[in-house]
Formats: structure tokens, C-alpha cells, sequence
């Protein structure tokens, strides 16, 4: 048996650290400071602030700075410094409110939108595009009419409004990045709607949130203290940094000095806001230069059409018929034809070869099976049976549950299937939480894993749960990807080009790993592959693909000893390992 080693752990960076590199960005840096250094001064009050903010001192009004009055006094003899800092306090809670609005409903909305699309999607958009169409301050002025003075009704309103443009930038991204391969992976197993969107999509954009967040809360500053400069929101004589500014213009003329002290930190305050807002979206987009930024944008969709025909009955025998099967893309020229009436039938216990050369339908083929064509794709013609359910134009509820659990996906790159930010153990968890037949707590849960990351030959697999994707090499991960294939028992696995990205020794070690878990399961392996040397060494039937038709049909012996079709002649003649394995098909 072989089996796989770990190699030596190493540091975990799965999560990328939105406020890394900031040192070598002084200004952005310097921002960071000023609003942390004055937040916890405001915080601190109580400790710092040299008197009381209300007590008056009549004796010594609109005096400057002294080693009493560091900022000097107001008008009624107030110490300005014990002002400033307990007025920051409404002011900056405030803030905090119609930030923490923004930000729940902005990522809410956002997501549901992205991700679901429909009539989610147009419903939401459209809820935005009234919210965006008035203006956040006049609708706060209104609910200021109603709770008069009230800072917390001002800031909650302020926040729901102008979360309309975060969703919008969520929603984006989130389109973006429902099509990773690690959602189409997190699909396949089975995981719905709900747990996808906050297990794998939240985790992502929230580093999305932090330049927006920035930026509003410059702009929440400036509306906070404008209510408060107007008297709108707290009430006096209780200190605001904007009732300060309003104190100040009175005396204006008489002592600029006390307009320059409030008027200025909230200047600094507000200015740093959008500097450290500024400065993380370039930071950001250093990095996604760095990495060269990995979305994938899906196109206008072709309308699929159910084509039933009464004729089409259940197959007797096979768990996976295709008939009569065509696959088309809307593209910018029009739909393009990607699949032409193709059909195979696979049976219980079989690997079956899709063999082509790139391009010829093979993936797509795979994809549509499973309900996960790209937002652009369709299929357009014929049937798809799992024994003898048919699985073409199903709902997508219906895909969900039988995904993972009948039919199950291992794709070529097991590094992008998996999600960076969660152990192997995690995923596994989830996985078999949501397709396998465990019953029991925690414990029972973790002897599944261990006997799956057994079954995949994988050594140590204490060890191995407890890394992330990226501590594990490549042939270690195509066995993790399979073994949660293989969490819900599926009755068919398409692999593939399972072995495409692994080197030459580790692809035949998965390659005996998929024989040999047909031969302990009885599973069915469609084995998608542009490698006839692949085929001839694990399969035991196939057919030929060229340009989304089928041009060779048989046993492998069929298909190596006599070829029928040029395209198969040519491709045997092309792939020289085949002399290696002859034997074997012999
Ligand atoms: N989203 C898409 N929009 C338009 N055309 C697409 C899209 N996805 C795939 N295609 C086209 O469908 C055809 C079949 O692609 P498919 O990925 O199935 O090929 P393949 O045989 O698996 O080859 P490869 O091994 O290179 O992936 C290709 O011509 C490809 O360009």
C-alpha cells in the first residue's frame, strides 16, 4: 500500500492580514495611529480628562493653555481638554453605530445578492437603487424630526442608507467569487446556500470591508458633528465635538483660538479616517498585482431547455446514462455549441475514460452532471440519468442533495478545491457532517475522518487534519479532495484530470488509489483525461471526444488495438507512454 507523508508543518498564512506592509506607508501609518491613539484618549476619559467636563470655573473663562487647563478654558470657564475628550464619546459611539449598520447590512445584502442572483438578486438591486436615489442626510434630518435630538436614531438611519453603496461593492465581489473553484468544490459536497455564504464567501470579503469602513466613518464624523454643531444631536450642555464647534462660532470673532482646538481634531480625526482608508485599498491593490488577482467573471447565460421526450425512459443497468446530450455557451459572437448530442453509459464499478484533447467538451461534459456549468452554459438538448433518477434539469435544491452524496467531483486542482482559511480537518468535518451517514457526536465524526484519510492512503492522518491546504504537497492534497469525495459514499466519481498537476510518481500512486477504491466500493469513476497513456492504464471502457462529438466508443482494448476513427489513430500515435503500458492492455 502506498501511503503519504506530511511534510514538515510550517507557518500557517492562510489568512491574509488586510493591515500588512502598513509600516512602509508612513502617512497611512501615521493616520492608523492618530485615530487609535485619539479613540482609546476618548475611551480613557474618565483617567485622562483633568476636570469635570461641566464644571465651570467663572473666574477664569476663555483663558489660554496653562499647566491647569492644558487647551485652556471655553466661555463658561470649562476646561477644553476634559471637553474635547468626554465629547468624543457621544461622537465617536455615534459613529461606531452607523458603522456597525453599514457594515451588517452593506455585507447582508451584498452577499445575498451575489450570491444567490435571481430574483434575490433584482429585488435587492433594486431596494438599492431607491436607497441610493436619496440623499442619507435628508432622510436623517426626517427621522431627527421624529427623534428629536436623538444621536443613536441620526447614526442608525445615516448607516442604513449609505449601506445601499457597500452592498453594491459586496455584491460585486461576491459574483466574482461564487464562481472560485473552492465554491463549486464546497457545491459539490453538498454544503447549501446558507452555510456556503458565511463559512466560504463572508470570510472573504470581510478584508473588502475595511477601505469602505474607513471611508464611511470620515463621512459618518462629518455628519455626527454637523447634527451636533446644529444642536440636533446631543443635547447640550452634555459635550459633543460638534456642539463644541458650535460654541465656537459664536465667539468666533472675539476668540478663534477655541473653533481652531475642535475644529481641528475633528479636521485630524476625519482626514485620518480616509487616509487609512486610502491607504489599505492601495495595499490591497499591491497585493493583487503581486498575485496577479484570480476572479473569474461569468457571462450573459443561454436559456437551458428541458428537452424530455416521452421516449426517455430510466436505463436498466447503468448508474450513469447521458443521452443524446448538448451543451452550448452564450458567448459575445452568439450561443457556441460546446457539446453535440454526445451519449455514453457507465456501470456500477466501471472507470470510464472521457479522453480528448483540450477543449473537446470533456470538463463541461463533467461539470454539467453536476448541476455546476458556468452562469453562461447550458445544457441544451437530451438527458442525464444517476441510475434512475434523472439529473438534467433538476432544481437546484434537488442538486444539492444529491451532490456529494450520489455523484461526486475531484478536480484537477485539489489546491483551489480546498478553502485556505480552514484546516483539512474542518473541511472534512463539514463535509461528512453535511453527506455522510455519521450518527453521533464529535467522536464519531473524527473516526470517519481518520478511516477516510486511511482509505486515500494518506499516513498520519492526526497530523494531517490538523494542517491547511497549503502545508500539504500536491499528491496529499488529490487524496484529501478525494477522501472527501468519498464522505457521502457517492455511487459515481467524476475525477477530473486528477493527476494533471501532480508529478509522474505521485500520479500513479493516485491513480492505484482510484482502482483500488473502485475495487473495495464498487463505485463508478468517470475518468476525465487528454491522456491516452492514463486511460489505457485505469480504464476499462472510454469514449473519444473531438470537438464536443464523440468519435470512438469501446473497451480499452477496442479503442488501443483497433481504432476506427484518424482523430483516435492520431492521438495513440501522439502520446508515446502508450508503448509503456501495452502490457498492461494486453
Ligand atoms: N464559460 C465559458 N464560456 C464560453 N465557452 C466556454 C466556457 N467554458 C468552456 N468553454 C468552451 O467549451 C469548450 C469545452 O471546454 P472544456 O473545458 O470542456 O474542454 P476540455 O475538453 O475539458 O479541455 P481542457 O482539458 O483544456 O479543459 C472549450 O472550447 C471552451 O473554450
Amino acid at each position: 500500500m502506498t501511503t503519504v507523508e506530511a511534510p514538515p508543518k510550517a507557518r500557517s498564512q492562510a489568512r491574509i492580514n488586510p493591515f500588512a506592509g502598513i509600516w512602509r506607508r508612513p502617512v497611512t501609518a501615521a493616520a492608523l495611529v492618530v485615530v487609535a491613539g485619539i479613540s482609546v484618549a476618548v475611551v480613557l476619559a474618565p483617567l485622562l480628562a483633568p476636570h469635570p467636563p461641566l464644571a465651570q470655573d467663572l473666574l477664569h473663562t476663555l483663558s489660554g493653555p496653562s499647566a491647569d487647563h492644558p487647551l485652556g478654558t471655553d466661555v463658561l470657564g470649562r476646561d477644553v481638554l476634559s471637553r474635547l475628550l468626554y465629547g468624543g464619546r457621544p461622537t465617536l459611539i455615534g459613529v461606531g453605530l452607523a458603522v456597525l449598520v453599514y457594515a451588517v447590512f452593506g455585507m447582508s445584502l451584498g452577499i445575498l445578492a451575489g450570491y444567490l442572483r435571481g430574483w434575490t438578486d433584482r429585488i435587492i438591486v433594486a431596494v438599492l437603487d431607491v436607497m441610493l436615489s436619496v440623499p442619507a442626510v435628508i432622510i436623517t434630518l426626517a427621522v431627527l424630526a421624529i427623534f428629536y435630538q436623538s444621536n443613536v436614531a441620526a447614526m442608525l438611519t445615516l448607516g442604513f442608507f449609505a449601506s445601499a453603496g457597500l452592498a453594491r461593492i459586496i455584491r460585486s465581489s461576491c459574483l466574482a467569487l461564487r464562481e472560485e473553484l473552492f465554491v463549486d468544490a464546497a457545491r459539490v459536497s453538498g454544503l447549501g446556500p446558507a452555510r456556503i455564504m458565511t463559512r466560504h464567501i463572508l470570510p472573504r470579503l470581510t478584508g473588502q470591508l475595511l477601505v469602505p469602513v474607513f471611508l464611511f466613518s470620515g463621512n459618518a464624523l462629518a455628519i455626527q458633528t454637523g447634527l451636533g454643531f446644529l444642536g440636533l444631536a446631543t443635547p447640550a450642555p452634555a459635550p459633543s465635538w460638534g456642539g463644541m464647534v458650535g460654541e465656537a462660532a459664536q465667539i468666533m470673532q472675539q476668540n478663534p483660538y477655541l473653533l481652531f482646538v475642535s475644529g481641528g481634531v475633528i479636521g485630524l480625526m476625519s482626514l485620518s479616517f480616509g487616509l487609512v482608508g486610502d491607504g489599505l485599498r492601495d495595499l490591497e491593490q499591491d497585493r493583487r498585482q503581486a498575485t496577479g488577482g484570480r476572479l473569474r467573471r461569468p457571462g450573459p447565460a443561454v436559456t437551458p431547455q428541458d428537452a424530455a421526450k416521452p421516449s426517455d425512459t430510466p436505463p436498466v443497468g447503468a448508474v450513469l446514462t447521458v443521452r443524446d446530450y448538448s451543451i452550448a455557451f452564450a458567448t459575445a459572437q452568439g450561443p457556441r455549441n460546446v457539446v453535440d448530442s454526445i451519449g455514453f453509459s457507465v456501470r456500477p464499478g466501471e472507470i470510464f475514460g472521457l479522453v480528448g484533447e483540450s477543449g473537446s467538451g470533456k470538463t463541461v461534459t463533467g461539470l454539467s452532471l453536476l448541476g455546476l456549468l458556468p452562469p453562461n452554459g447550458a445544457v441544451t438538448s437530451g438527458s442525464a440519468w444517476l441510475a434512475g433518477t434523472r439529473i438534467s434539469g433538476l432544481p437546484e435544491r434537488e442538486l444539492q442533495r444529491i451532490r456529494g452524496s450520489e455523484i461526486a467531483l475531484v478536480s484537477q486542482e485539489p489546491m483551489v478545491a480546498l478553502d485556505p482559511y480552514f484546516t483539512i480537518g474542518s473541511q472534512l468535518a463539514e463535509v461528512i457532517r453535511r453527506t455522510g451517514d455519521v450518527t453521533g457526536g464529535k467522536d464519531a465524526v473524527r473516526q470517519r475522518i481518520r478511516d477516510l484519510l486511511t482509505s486515500v492512503h494518506l499516513r498520519d492522518p492526526d497530523d494531517v487534519v490538523r494542517r491547511h491546504p497549503h502545508e500539504l504537497s500536491g499528491g496529499m492534497l488529490q487524496r484529501v479532495v478525494i477522501a472527501m469525495a468519498l464522505a457521502g459514499s457517492p455511487k459515481v466519481l467524476i475525477a477530473d484530470e486528477p493527476t494533471t498537476a501532480l508529478d509522474v510518481t505521485v500520479q500513479a500512486g493516485v491513480l492505484d488509489l482510484l482502482r483500488s477504491l473502485r475495487d473495495e466500493r464498487g463505485m463508478a469513476i468517470v475518468l476525465i483525461t487528454h491522456d491516452l497513456g492514463v486511460v489505457a492504464d485505469t480504464c476499462d471502457r472510454a469514449i473519444v471526444m473531438e470537438k464536443g462529438r464523440i468519435v470512438e466508443e469501446g473497451s480499452v482494448e477496442d479503442i488501443f488495438y483497433r481504432p476506427r476513427h484518424p482523430y483516435t489513430k492520431k492521438l495513440i500515435e501522439s502520446t508515446p507512454s502508450i508503448a509503456t503500458t501495452e502490457g498492461r492492455i494486453a
